[in-house]
Parts: structure tokens; C-alpha cells; sequence
């Protein structure tokens, strides 16, 4: 991790510190020798030699003091800018790890998400970050090099053996310390799908998201409750292991160190009672002697920043692991020539060719040997119930998920055997849940392809082809508004005007290369007929585009090319909308039901208006 630390400020931090850990040996020299020139100082009192017979220890032991003094905020300055750079350099590798390397299905399974919320812990500074662990890793050198210093002194004065001991037991006490505290972060780590949950439900809590429903609902109770269970989940072992593995090891370590620092202070005594030691070598030996003995409490500048940051710094190696795996290509057998995958032309079909797909640790096949032909420059409505599988077909088709059988293929040539980046700048893509980046518009639809995201002219072109430019422009400061109120001159926009937003972001991207647009059911906010009248905007601005809708209401896509309908983990039916009316089947039952209700739900609404009137 050090070496994340540029060269120079790594130097100039240990050169530091060991300075910093060394003036205080300068000090106990200085005022040592001041202790030991008092007695000639006194004979000299009056005689106006005073002053002269202390010598040059008042000034040493001033000198270290002072000097000790200015220099020790430079080594939190110093400290800060190693954290800096270490967090820098991590947090640019976890994005990289979290949002494209680590495959969207390791990204859904408990063992990695726990892994990714402890990381994430660390670089949100929920708790120390791997910068910090660095900053105080190199701190100790300020406390190593003091131990160096006062080893010295008692040796120079007790003989190397004292010396030595006084080193050792140091030493022992810190390994030790150091071991209980790696074996507490070991259990830590064991308890991180606890931490994760206590932490989900106090950052919900925080939010303003659930204020609305806790008040209509009276869940602060039941909120309260189930911190509490989930806090004593994961609070109790975690203290039980601290007393196991941290306290009493504690003890049996200071036991070591006062044997240790006990014999040293007899022998000291017993020297000293003998007449054998000076007041010099008296009073250097006892302030050498209490050095080391600080090494039986934690070091506040270092442990817990080291022990925390590590494993955060650990968590971000062990997900760089993972994705390694996935990136790395399945060995070729010798014998076969290495292929370089070929790009299919843009405007050959795509074919779901007996696709099966089971998500991880799922014994059910969502999709069951599907079949389905996205036919090129027209679009394809996909239609079926909750759960059908509609959103998982979108993402076999965007690979962020693999088939477990079957392939996916464009213009005959297998997805899986494409480059994911490349097939990934074919396709404009609106999620159900796309995101609402608090960013100003601009970005919001430069997103759909950021090396344009400063051609105004492009975003205004995407942005009036998605129905938004008239919205875009009414905002405060045009395109540079804001998307959030969160911010001074932004401003908050309803779901269907986010709608037209994400819409522009995929237009963007069709318009700059992308040549298969998807929209998986961007409309949920959306009434019936907003619904349909979004649909059918769409379904006339990407006209020669391959487009896939995803729809939960039948009624909404029935202008589209061709409607899929999806049961079974199979295509149930196909067809335009009248051919499928006329068929009389699962969709024409389906559609038929839909728009009774919705023609009821009209009644109701008139009848209440009529009533309201009266
Ligand atoms: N990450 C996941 N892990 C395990 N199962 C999942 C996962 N995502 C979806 N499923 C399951 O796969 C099935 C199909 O889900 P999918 O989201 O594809 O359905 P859908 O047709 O889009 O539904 P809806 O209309 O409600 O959005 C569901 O039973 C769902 O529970």
C-alpha cells in the first residue's frame, strides 16, 4: 500500500517522525545533564558563575523541547497528505472494480456485496481508510525509532543487557498487541453481513426517503425495535471477542512488561544505591527506562486506523481478485489458433437461440429454452406478467449477465465472444430504475455518451427528439441546471419529465453510434395513458431503430412492429397486435382484462367527478 505513497512525501514523513521520535532522547539528555550540573551550579551561586557551570543542557533540553514542539503538527499534515494519496489512488480502483470490472452477477451475490460495503465503509470514512492505515503504519517509525533511542541510553548506562531487555519486552508487548488486534479484525470481518444490515437501516433511517411513510405508518417503534435486534446481532459478538481477544491478552501482556520494566528498575536501584551510577547515568537511565513501557497501550495514532484500514484495504484487493478471475480468458488448447473476436455489422438480427437462464444459487430457470428474433430496424414489444422475466431478458441482451444455456447472438455471431465494452457502446439502454444523477442536464444526457457530453449541439438534438428540449430550456439555467433541489439554483423534476431525460441520454447514444435501444418499462410512474402516449412518441422518433420495449401494460405497446409475449421462461406468442387479438389467445385474455379494468377505473373517476360536482 506504501507504494501508492509518492516517494518524496514518503521520505520526507519518515525523516520526520524519526526526528520527532528522537528529540525527546535529546531531551532526557539535556535535562539529565541539567540535573546533573545543579549540584555545581548551586556552589557557584553568587559567585556569578551560575549560569556557566549549567553548560549547554538547559539550552539542549530547551532546543529538543521547542523543536519538538513546532515540528510535531507537520506530522498530522504529512499524515493527511499520505491519506490522500492512498485514498486517492484506492478509491479510483474500487469505482473501477465496483462499476465495470466485478460482473453484475458476482455484484449480486451476499459474499461479495458484504466484501463491497466494507470497502465502501472504509472510503466513505465510516471508519478508517486505507490512507489512514497508511499514515499511522508510517507513524510508528516515530515510536520505533524512540525505542531505538532509549534502548541506547540504558545500555550506555546498565550495560547491553539491560539494554536489550528493555527492547525486548517492548517489542514482545507490541507483537502481541498487534496479534490480538489482527485476530479482533479477523472476527470483524466474519461479522460484516451484520455490519452491512445495522448499516442499511441507519442509513435508511437518516434518509428523508422514509420520514413520509414512517409518520402515515407509526414505524418508529418497529423501527427502533429492529436497530436494536440488528445492532445486538452484530454488537455482542463483536464485544464478547474484544474481551476474548483483546482484554485479557491485554493483561497477560502487561504482566510481561512489568516483569520486564520491573527488573530493569531494581537492577537501576540497586546500581544506584551502590554509588556505582552518576546523577547523570541515574536520571537518563530512569527517563530511557519509561520509554518502552508506553509500548504497553495502544498507540492512538496508529492501531485502530491500521487494523481498520487494512481491512478496508483488503476488502478492495480481495474484489480486484474476484474481477481478475472473470477477466482473465479460459486457456486455449494449444492446438487451436487463437481467435480475435470479429464485430457483427450493426444491422444483422439478434436471436435468443435456446437460452436458459438460472440467476446464482437459484435452483429456477427464469428463462426455459427461449427462442426470440429481434428483427433489425423495427421494434419489439415484450409483454408478460410480473416475474415473467422480461428484465432478466434485457439483461442477457445488455450481458450483464451470462446464459446458463444457449447463446445470444448478433448477426450469427455469439455475444459471449464479443469484447463486453464494445458490444456495450451498440446498445442505448433505459433501466426501470435508471439513475437520476444530481448533475446538471447536460450531463444527465451526456451520459449517454460521455466523450460528446460538451457538444451542445448533440444534447439539444437528443433532447428535442425525446420531447425535453422545451422542459430543458424553461429550467433556470438551461442545460446547466442542476437536476436536484439539493443544490443553490437546481431544481427538482417530476417522473415523466426524468423520463424524457433518460430518454434523451439513450437518443444520445443512437444518435452517436448506438444501434439497439432498449427500454425496460421506464414508464412505471406513469398513468395509462401518459403511459401510452410516451410509447407511441417513442415508437415514432425511432422509427428504422431496433428498439425492445418492455411493458407491464398491453395496451401501451400495441403500435409496436411486433408484441412478444413472454410465459414460462418461453415466448407464449408473437405477432402484431391485431394478429394476436385475432388469435384469441393468452394476450388477447390478457389485453382484454387490462382494458375492462381501465374502463371501469374511467367509470369510477367520471362518477366521482360527476358526484364532486353536485
Ligand atoms: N438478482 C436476482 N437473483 C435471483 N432471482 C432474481 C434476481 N432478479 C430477478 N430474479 C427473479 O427472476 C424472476 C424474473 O424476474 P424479472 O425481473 O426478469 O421479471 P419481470 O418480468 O421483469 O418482472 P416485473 O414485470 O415485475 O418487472 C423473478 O422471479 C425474480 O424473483
Amino acid at each position: 500500500m506504501l507504494r501508492l505513497v509518492h516517494p518524496g512525501t514518503l521520505t520526507a514523513t519518515v525523516a520526520l517522525h524519526i526526528a520527532v521520535g528522537l528529540l525527546p532522547i535529546a531531551f532526557i539528555a539535556g535535562t539529565s545533564r541539567l540535573i546533573a550540573r545543579v549540584p555545581a551550579a548551586l556552589a557557584a551561586h553568587g559567585q556569578g558563575g551560575h549560569w556557566a557551570a549549567l553548560g549547554l543542557a538547559p539550552l539542549l533540553a530547551v532546543g529538543a523541547f521547542v523543536l519538538h514542539q513546532l515540528l510535531t503538527p507537520f506530522q498530522s499534515v504529512l499524515g493527511e497528505l499520505i491519506t490522500r494519496q492512498v485514498d486517492g489512488a484506492c478509491i479510483t480502483r474500487l469505482m473501477g472494480c465496483a462499476l465495470t470490472d466485478l460482473p453484475v452477477a458476482e455484484l449480486e451475490r451476499q459474499e461479495v456485496l458484504d466484501i463491497l460495503s466494507d470497502a465502501r465503509g472504509g472510503f466513505e470514512r465510516v471508519a478508517p481508510t486505507p490512507g489512514d492505515a497508511a499514515a499511522g503504519a508510517v507513524a510508528l517509525t516515530a515510536r520505533y525509532a524512540q525505542l531505538a533511542g532509549a534502548a541506547v541510553m540504558v545500555a550506555l548506562v546498565l550495560g547491553p543487557l539491560p539494554g536489550a531487555l528493555v527492547a525486548v519486552t517492548a517489542l514482545l508487548i507490541r507483537f502481541g498487541q498487534r496479534g490480538s488486534l489482527d485476530r479482533f479484525g479477523l472476527l470483524r470481518r466474519s461479522l460484516a453481513g451484520q455490519r452491512r444490515k445495522v448499516a442499511y437501516l441507519r442509513r435508511t433511517a437518516g434518509g428523508s426517503a422514509i420520514a413520509k411513510e414512517t409518520r402515515m405508518l407509526g414505524l418508529l417503534p418497529w423501527l427502533h425495535r429492529l436497530h436494536t435486534q440488528d445492532a445486538r446481532g452484530y454488537l455482542e459478538p463483536l464485544w464478547a471477542g474484544r474481551r476474548r481477544l483483546l482484554f485479557w491478552p491485554f493483561v497477560a501482556l502487561s504482566g510481561v512488561g512489568l516483569l520486564g520494566g520491573g527488573t530493569t528498575l531494581v537492577l537501576l536501584a540497586d546500581r544506584g544505591a551502590d554509588g556505582s551510577l552518576s546523577l547523570l547515568q541515574l536520571s537518563v537511565a530512569l527517563q530511557a527506562v519509561l520509554i518502552p513501557m508506553r509500548f504497553g497501550v495502544y498507540f492512538p495514532e496508529s492501531d485502530v486506523q491500521t487494523r481498520d484500514g487494512l481491512a478496508a484495504y483488503e476488502a478492495l484487493a480481495r474484489l480486484e481478485e474476484i474481477a481478475e478471475q472473470h477477466r482473465t480468458p479460459a486457456p486455449q488448447p494449444v492446438s487451436q489458433p487463437v481467435s480475435q473476436p470479429v464485430l457483427p455489422p450493426p444491422d444483422g438480427p439478434i436471436r435468443f437461440e435456446g437460452v436458459t437462464f438460472r440467476y446464482p444459487g437459484s435452483e429456477r430457470a427464469v428463462l426455459d429454452g427461449l427462442d426470440l428474433e429481434l428483427l433489425p430496424g423495427r421494434s419489439t414489444a415484450v409483454v408478460g406478467l410480473n416475474g415473467a422475466g422480461k428484465t432478466t431478458l434485457v439483461k442477457l441482451l445488455a450481458r450483464l449477465h451470462e446464459p446458463t444455456r444457449g447463446r445470444v447472438t448478433a448477426a450469427g455471431v455469439d455475444l459471449a465472444a464479443l469484447p463486453a465494452a464494445a458490444w456495450h457502446r451498440r446498445i442505448a439502454v433505459i433501466f426501470q430504475d435508471f439513475t437520476r444523477y444530481q448533475l446538471t442536464a447536460a450531463e444527465n444526457i451526456g451520459m449517454g455518451r460521455p466523450d460528446r457530453l460538451h457538444d451542445r449541439d448533440a444534447l439539444r438534438a437528443a433532447a428535442e427528439r425525446a420531447g425535453a428540449l422545451e422542459l430543458v430550456e424553461k429550467l433556470p439555467h438551461g442545460l446547466d441546471t442542476v437536476l436536484s433541489a439539493q443544490y443553490d439554483g437546481g431544481t427538482d423534476l417530476s417522473g415523466g419529465q426524468w423520463q424524457r431525460i433518460a430518454l434523451s441520454r439513450a437518443l444520445l447514444s443512437v444518435q452517436t453510434g448506438a444501434t439497439l435501444l432498449i427500454l425496460d418499462e421506464p414508464t412505471a410512474q406513469l398513468d395509462v395513458r401518459a403511459e401510452a402516449a410516451f410509447f407511441d412518441r417513442f415508437l415514432d422518433m425511432t422509427r428504422g431503430v431496433t428498439s425492445v420495449i418492455i411493458a407491464h401494460r398491453f395496451s401501451s405497446v400495441r403500435r409496436a412492429d411486433r408484441i412478444v409475449v413472454l410465459a414460462d421462461g418461453k415466448v407464449a406468442e408473437s405477432g402484431t397486435h391485431e394478429q394476436l387479438m385475432e388469435r384469441g389467445g393468452r394476450y388477447a385474455e390478457l389485453f382484454t382484462i387490462q382494458a375492462e379494468r381501465f374502463a371501469q377505473e374511467q367509470r369510477d373517476d367520471l362518477a366521482t367527478h360527476l358526484d364532486g360536482a353536485r
